[in-house]
């Protein structure tokens, strides 16, 4: 009987909760597990009338309105192909099937061209925010059919977290721009991260704060520009008490962090594209580098390195943070929007930068106040090159990059790592600057190679006899 408006396959946090999240909003949902015991778990631990369990593909893709929509929740790689082997012979011509997990997008493109010989409309849907916001309302990124949007569209809209009303889901672009977008907003999740994780070591280290007052720090910081769920997320993390001690939890868990990979792929698609994100790639080696735990503790033991020198006033040592913190979080998001922005002409995808930032007002992991002003810059201007040429944006380094400068100094003569920070004033002196030093790498590969230079007075390319003269 056709009876169900949507069918959610995979019911572990996100699957359940995005099930969940549609039921309330009056959808009919038929939900499916491979494994049978997680769909029963379910609908005991969370019964809803609008949801209606199923056990077998057939019973599933049998139960619903035509032409079908159906989502999968699952984890990415082969358990999505798996699926859609299996899935694939039950559907009709017109069908929509949506991957909502964290698939890759060249994944996405491939799956897309197959399912298309069927005349099944594939999408590709990135879905941010957690378990929280995939029951009470992610960010929703939709990539793939146009025409097929209009059938899906509803639901995922209704589903979205609502920035000033507006839902935090548009439609992205052919293919796999769903699943690229969602890709460079985690690998952009992952240098903001990083970065407040550096500030955090400042902070602790240089400036001597218990984690009460690290807590007041980044509580205050959330009443300016850096306000965010991150910053939001981190006031509270710092001072939640630890189950087993005392103390606080953050002093007791293993100073090393594990990556799922989707920050990893922003950085190598960013080196084939040829865009610097290196603040992104920074915070991937940092996550690396954590993960080495023997070798770093006998380097630890080896390596000596210089003693923490103590900030000065403690007041102005915290507002240097937050200013330093605020202009490389302006270059960690202008370093992402220049990818999307090539990968838009590169793909031929049309992506609407401006909207794609409204979308992360809310919902999302890096939902910001920011983002407001980074809308605001690509509605002025949708052709903005780089974030960094906005007057807003502009101003904001003006004003800020001096802390910057002065607490990377810090940091670097007190021997802490900050490779995010570095990172983002290397990119703004690289982009600023008048001389890269890349004569002298053109010199040096004609040399050796013969590969030729461009001249600063002359079109075209040369080739030198270089030490000839000297010879002669
Ligand atoms: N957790 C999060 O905060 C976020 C996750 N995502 C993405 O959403 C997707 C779902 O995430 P999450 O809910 O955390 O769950 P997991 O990524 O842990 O995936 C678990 C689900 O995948 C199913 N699965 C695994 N292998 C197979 C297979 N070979 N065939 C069929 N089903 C399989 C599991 O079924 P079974 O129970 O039978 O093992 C289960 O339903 C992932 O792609 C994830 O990257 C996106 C945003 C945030
Ligand atoms: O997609 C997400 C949020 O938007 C996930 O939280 C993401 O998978 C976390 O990535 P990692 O495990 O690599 O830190």
């Amino acid at each position: 009987m056709d009876k169900y408006d949507i069918a959610v396959i995979g019911l572990s946090v996100m699957g359940r909760s995005l099930a969940l999240n549609m039921a309330d909003h009056g959808y009919r949902v038929a939900v499916y597990n491979r494994s049978k015991e997680v769909t029963e778990a379910m609908v005991k631990e969370y019964p809803h009338e609008g949801i209606q369990p199923y056990y077998s593909l057939e019973e599933l893709t049998g139960a619903l309105r035509r032409p079908r929509k159906i989502i999968m929740m699952i984890k990415a790689g082969a358990p999505v192909d798996a699926v859609i082997g299996n899935l694939a012979p039950l559907l009709e011509e017109g069908d929509i099937l949506m991957d909502g997990g964290n698939s890759f997008f060249e994944d996405t493109r491939r799956r897309s061209k197959l399912l298309e010989q069927q005349g099944i409309r594939y999408y590709g849907v990135g879905i941010s925010g957690g378990e929280e916001g995939a029951r009470f309302g992610p960010s929703i990124m939709p990539g793939g059919d146009a025409d097929a949007y209009g059938e899906i569209g509803p639901i995922l809209r209704d589903i979205s977290a609502k920035a000033e009303g507006e839902p935090c889901c548009t439609y992205i672009g052919p293919d796999g721009a769903g699943h690229y977008v969602k890709m460079v907003h985690n690998g952009i999740e992952y240098a903001d991260m990083q970065l407040i994780a550096e500030a955090y070591l400042l902070l602790k280290y240089i400036g001597g704060f218990d984690n009460q007052r690290l807590s007041e720090i980044f509580g205050e910081w959330q009443s300016g520009e850096l306000k965010s769920y991150l910053i939001g997320i981190t006031a509270d993390i710092l001072k939640e008490p630890d189950d087993c001690t005392t103390g606080e939890l953050v002093d007791y868990i293993l100073d090393s962090a594990a990556q799922k990979g989707t920050g990893r792929w922003t950085s190598i698609e960013s080196l084939k594209q040829g865009i610097d994100v290196s603040m992104i790639t920074a915070a991937c080696n940092a996550r690396v580098m954590s993960n080495r735990l023997q070798e770093r503790e006998k380097a630890f033991r080896l390596l000596k390195g210089p003693d923490v020198t103590a900030a000065g006033e403690p007041l102005s040592f915290i507002r240097m943070v937050r200013e330093g913190l605020y202009a490389a979080k302006i270059l960690a998001y202008a370093q992402g929007f220049s990818l999307l922005k090539d990968a838009s002409k590169q793909y031929e995808w049309n992506l609407e930068l401006g909207k794609i930032a409204s979308i992360f007002r809310a919902g999302c992991i890096i939902q910001a106040v920011f983002l407001n002003d980074i809308t605001a810059a690509f509605q002025e201007n949708p052709n903005l090159e780089n974030l960094l040429f906005h007057e807003f944006f502009r101003q904001g380094i003006e004003k800020n990059q001096g802390s910057l400068r002065e607490i990377v100094t810090q940091g670097i003569k007190s021997g802490l790592p900050l490779p995010a920070m570095t990172n983002a004033l290397a990119y703004l002196d690289a982009f600023r600057g008048a001389h890269v030093g890349a004569n002298l790498i053109q010199a040096q590969r004609d040399c050796f190679g013969a590969h030729t230079y461009l001249r600063t007075d002359q079109e075209g390319s040369f080739h030198h006899d270089w030490g000839k003269k000297k010879e002669d």
